[in-house]
């Protein structure tokens, strides 16, 4: 079964209207996807608007989404149609727009992530931290491997002393690859999940956060790539990544499970000057990273919280436990600035 509805994404000012369940700007209908993406969350409009059969709807700013699908299939709030009905219902049009927005697709090329209807591929907010998110099981252990492989023939890491290699422009297809089933797991995802609450059963339903779609419709979605292999003990300094790449950076974490932590840029927890003082220092937030998990940063997790990770004897707790550490490789996917 594959998941089918119609989505437009709309700039500032465009008037779009409903008619047979397609969203149409004048006479042309805007974009059919095929896969699950859009989901309950912008049903209850957090960032794009539902709208049905008949409506009219202009969107105010350009970040807006519309879109339309059959509740009568799906109390879920998603429309699923077979795939053979969803094969029928794509026509030219439609396909281009899906290839300019998108790129490229077809589930051939799909790193064996499922349709992205697999619970496991659950994205997790950090709750701390707006903007930082983590799929936990993103690649599966046989994926792991393959990747490990395919890194090691391609000869990136040949000496111990090489620990860093990078790569700008057109990505080895694998990395495109990796690229491309990130876009799918998270367009494909339920946008706002429940939060992770560190130390805490409270419930935080409030402070949901959602992936800003706009960047993973951005093409390509990253033209850079650093891979980083750490022996144990080695890590990285606290940093924010550099001002020349754009927003949105997602780390794919391989081999060895370890403690990221995340501080404040300022330093406080608000940067708020109370009675004359400032905030005292905030706690650094830990976020455990398994092998196969994949962590994706915008906004304030990208530009107001600098990420470290310390593997000195100590720093390495999870849960009480100071891990078991072996070599870790990371794979940080990223998107140059353009240059005027
Ligand atoms: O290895 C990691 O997980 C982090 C890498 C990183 O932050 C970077 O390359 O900027
Ligand atoms: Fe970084």
């Amino acid at each position: 079964m594959r998941y089918f509805c119609h989505v437009a994404l709309l700039e500032s000012m465009d008037t779009v209207k409903c008619v047979n369940g397609r969203i149409s700007r004048g006479s042309l209908p805007l974009l059919v996807l095929g896969r699950n993406i859009w989901t309950a969350q912008i049903k209850r409009g957090q960032h794009g608007v539902v709208i049905q059969d008949g409506d009219t709807w202009t969107s105010k700013d350009d970040t807006a989404t519309a879109i339309t699908y059959d509740e009568a299939e799906d109390p879920a709030l998603r429309c699923r149609l077979p795939a053979q009905n969803y094969n029928e219902e794509m026509d030219a049009a439609n396909e281009e727009i899906l290839r300019q927005v998108f790129g490229d697709s077809s589930d051939g090329e799909d790193l064996e992530l499922g349709d992205g209807s697999d619970p496991s591929h659950c994205w997790e907010p950090i709750k701390e931290i707006k903007g930082l998110w983590l799929c936990r099981d993103f690649l599966p252990p046989q994926r792991q491997s393959s990747l490990l492989s395919t890194i090691q023939n391609e000869g990136w890491f040949t000496q111990a002393s090489h620990n860093q290699a990078m790569r700008f422009g057109d990505l080895p297809s694998w990395a495109a690859e990796l690229s491309h089933s990130i876009r799918k797991v998270v367009l494909a995802s339920d946008f706002v999940l429940e939060p992770i609450v560190l130390g805490s059963t409270d419930n935080v339903n409030e402070n949901a956060c959602s992936f800003p779609s706009e960047l993973f419709c951005r093409e390509p979605l990253f033209d850079q790539l650093i891979l980083n292999s750490y022996q144990p003990g080695e890590g990285i300094c606290a940093h924010i990544d550099l001002m020349r790449f754009e927003d949105g950076i997602a780390i794919l974490s391989l081999e060895s499970s370890c403690v990221m932590h995340f501080s404040p840029v300022d330093g406080t927890s608000r940067g708020f000057v109370m009675d004359g003082e400032k905030d005292p220092p905030m706690a650094k937030i830990p976020v455990y990273l398994t092998p196969g998990s994949l962590i994706f940063m915008s906004g304030e997790a990208r530009y107001l919280w600098k990420h470290e990770i310390n593997r000195m004897p100590g720093f390495q707790k999870w849960e009480g436990e100071e891990l078991n550490q072996k070599r870790r490789i990371s794979i940080t996917l990223r998107k140059l600035c353009q240059v005027e």
